[in-house]
C-alpha cells in the first residue's frame, strides 16, 4: 500500500515540466506515471498546481543557540517551509557559541533536533584559532567549512588571514570537504570604512562607497588561487556582482573546483533601492548597480551561477536603527521569499525556465554538497516537495512573515505564485498558513568521504 499519491500536478523535473501522478511510500518517491491506480492511504489533488522539489537553502543564519532573539530555529525553519523549503544549511556564526569545535557542534545539533521543522545541515567555522578542530567537525558531519575574508561583524568569529585560509583549505582538502568563503577584502574594506568614518561620512551612500565591486573581486581572486593551490573544493557565497561571477566562472573553466552562489536580494534590488529601504536593505557585500545586476541576471539565465541561497541574517529591530549606516546590522531577512523572487523576477519577467529555477534552488545544492536522494522529483528520491499555484499572486505583508521579527525588504512587494503546501519526506509540514511538526528531522551529511589520503 502506498502512503500518498499526489494527483495530476505539473511536476518540475530536470527534463522539464510534465503533468503526472507521484506516489510516495516510506518517505520516498516510488513512482511517477501518467496515472497511478494502486491504493494509497492519502491522496492530494494537485490539478492546476506545480510541484517543485523542496528548496535546499545552503546559506542561513538561524542564530541558535545564543541569539534566538535575533531569529530562531523554529521561526526560521517555519519561514523556510512556508516558502517551499525542506532543508537548510546553518552557518557557524551568529549563534553563541559559534560552531568551531565538537562541543559547539553538539550543542547546535541538539537545538536543531529540538526545534527544526525541516531537515538541515551544519556548516563548521574556519577561523585562525580553530584549525586543529576541523577534523573533529568533519567527523561530526559538517557539510563544509565557512570562512570570512573580511570582518564578520562579530568578534567571536574572526576573519581568516591568507595564511590561515591556506592552511584551512589544505586540511579541508585532506578531509574531502568544501570551504565556503565570504569574499570581500578585509584590507580594502577596512581602509575605506575608516576613511569614511574619520570624515564623519556615514550615510548609505558612504557605506556603498566603502565596499566597491573590486574589493569583492580581489578576495574572490585570492580565494580561487588558494583553492587551486591546495586542491580544496571552493564555494563562494553571496556573489553580489556580475563581475564576480565572471571571475569565478573563468577559473572554473580552467579547472578550479568552485561553485558560485548568489542571493535573491542581489537579483531583486539595486543600490538605488537603499535610499528607500534604509538599514533593512543593508548587507555585505552591498547591493550593486543596475549594470552589475543586469550582468548577474544574464549569468543566472546562462547557467553560470550554480546556487541561489537566501543568506537570511536578521537582527532585532533596534540594531537596524540609528544615523550611522556603518554601525547598523548588515544582513537581509529573506529565507521565506527565495522562490517567490525567482518565480517573479526570473520565470515571469526574464523567462527563466522552471527546471532551471529548480536546479538553482534544489538540484544543484544537493549535488554540489553530496546529499544523496535529495533535490529532485524522481523515483528513489526523498519526497520533499512544494505545491505551488502559479495562477495566483500575493503581496507580502508583515503578518505573512514567520520570522522572529516581521522585517524584510520584500514587504509590500507583489509576487507571482502562492505556496499551498510543503512536504518533507512524505509528511506535510506546511499547508495554507499552518505549520506542522514532522515526526523526524534529519542532519544531512555530504557523501564525500572525509578521510582521504594526506
Ligand atoms: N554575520 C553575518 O551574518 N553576516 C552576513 N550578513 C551580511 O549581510 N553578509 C554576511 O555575511
Ligand atoms: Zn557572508
Ligand atoms: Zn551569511
Amino acid at each position: 500500500m502506498l502512503d500518498l499519491i499526489v494527483r495530476g500536478g505539473k511536476l518540475v523535473t530536470p527534463e522539464g515540466v510534465r503533468q503526472a501522478d507521484l506516489a510516495v511510500a516510506e518517505g520516498r518517491i516510488v513512482q511517477i506515471a501518467p496515472e497511478i491506480t494502486e491504493p494509497a492511504r492519502q491522496e492530494i489533488r494537485a490539478e492546476g498546481l506545480h510541484v517543485f522539489p523542496g528548496l535546499i537553502d545552503v546559506h542561513v543564519h538561524f542564530n541558535e543557540p545564543g541569539r534566538a532573539h535575533w531569529e530562531g530555529i523554529a521561526s526560521g525553519s517555519a519561514a523556510l517551509a512556508a516558502g517551499g523549503g525542506t532543508a537548510f544549511f546553518d552557518m557557524p556564526l551568529n549563534s553563541l557559541p559559534c560552531t568551531l569545535d565538537a562541543p559547539s557542534f553538539d550543542q547546535k545539533l541538539a537545538a536543531m533536533r529540538a526545534s527544526s521543522y525541516t531537515d538541515f545541515a551544519l556548516w563548521g567555522g574556519l577561523t585562525p584559532g580553530n584549525l586543529e578542530h576541523l577534523p573533529e567537525l568533519a567527523e561530526r558531519g559538517v557539510i563544509g567549512f565557512k570562512a570570512f575574508m573580511s570582518n564578520s561583524g562579530l568578534p567571536e568569529f574572526p576573519p581568516c588571514d591568507d595564511g590561515s585560509l591556506y592552511e584551512g583549505m589544505r586540511i579541508a582538502a585532506r578531509l574531502g570537504l568544501p570551504v565556503a568563503v565570504h569574499a570581500e577584502s578585509e584590507a580594502l574594506t577596512a581602509h575605506f570604512t575608516q576613511q569614511k568614518r574619520r570624515q564623519g561620512q556615514t550615510t548609505w551612500r558612504d557605506y556603498l562607497a566603502s565596499r566597491p565591486v573590486f574589493t569583492e573581486l580581489e578576495a574572490i581572486q585570492r580565494a580561487l588561487l588558494l583553492a587551486q593551490e591546495t586542491g580544496c573544493k571552493l564555494h563562494i557565497v553571496h556573489i553580489s556582482s556580475g563581475a564576480g561571477v565572471a571571475l569565478a566562472a573563468e577559473a572554473r573553466a580552467r579547472g578550479v573546483d568552485v561553485s558560485l552562489e548568489t542571493c535573491p536580494h542581489y537579483l531583486a534590488f539595486t543600490e538605488e533601492d537603499l535610499e528607500r529601504l534604509g538599514a533593512v536593505g543593508k548587507c555585505a557585500p552591498p547591493l550593486r548597480s543596475r549594470e552589475q545586476q543586469t550582468l548577474l541576471w544574464n549569468q543566472v539565465l546562462q547557467g553560470q551561477v550554480d546556487i541561489v541561497a537566501s543568506d537570511h541574517s536578521p537582527s532585532p529591530p533596534e540594531m537596524k536603527q540609528g544615523q550611522d549606516f556603518f554601525a547598523m546590522w548588515g544582513g537581509i531577512a529573506g529565507v521565506q521569499s527565495t522562490l517567490a523572487v525567482l518565480l517573479t523576477e526570473g520565470w515571469q519577467q526574464r523567462g527563466l525556465a522552471l527546471e532551471r529555477l529548480a536546479a538553482l534552488l534544489s538540484a544543484n545544492p544537493a549535488r554540489r554538497f553530496g546529499l544523496v536522494g535529495k533535490g529532485l522529483l524522481a523515483e528513489g528520491y526523498e519526497a520533499d516537495f512544494a505545491l505551488v499555484d502559479l495562477q495566483q499572486t500575493h503581496t507580502l505583508k508583515p503578518q505573512n512573515l514567520r520570522y522572529r521579527h516581521p522585517i524584510s525588504p520584500y514587504l509590500g512587494r507583489s509576487f507571482v505564485g502562492v505556496v499551498r503546501e510543503t512536504w518533507l519526506r512524505g509528511q506535510r509540514v506546511y499547508a495554507l498558513g499552518k505549520i506542522e511538526k514532522p515526526s523526524e528531522v534529519r542532519l544531512l551529511k555530504g557523501t564525500i568521504p572525509f578521510e582521504t589520503a594526506p
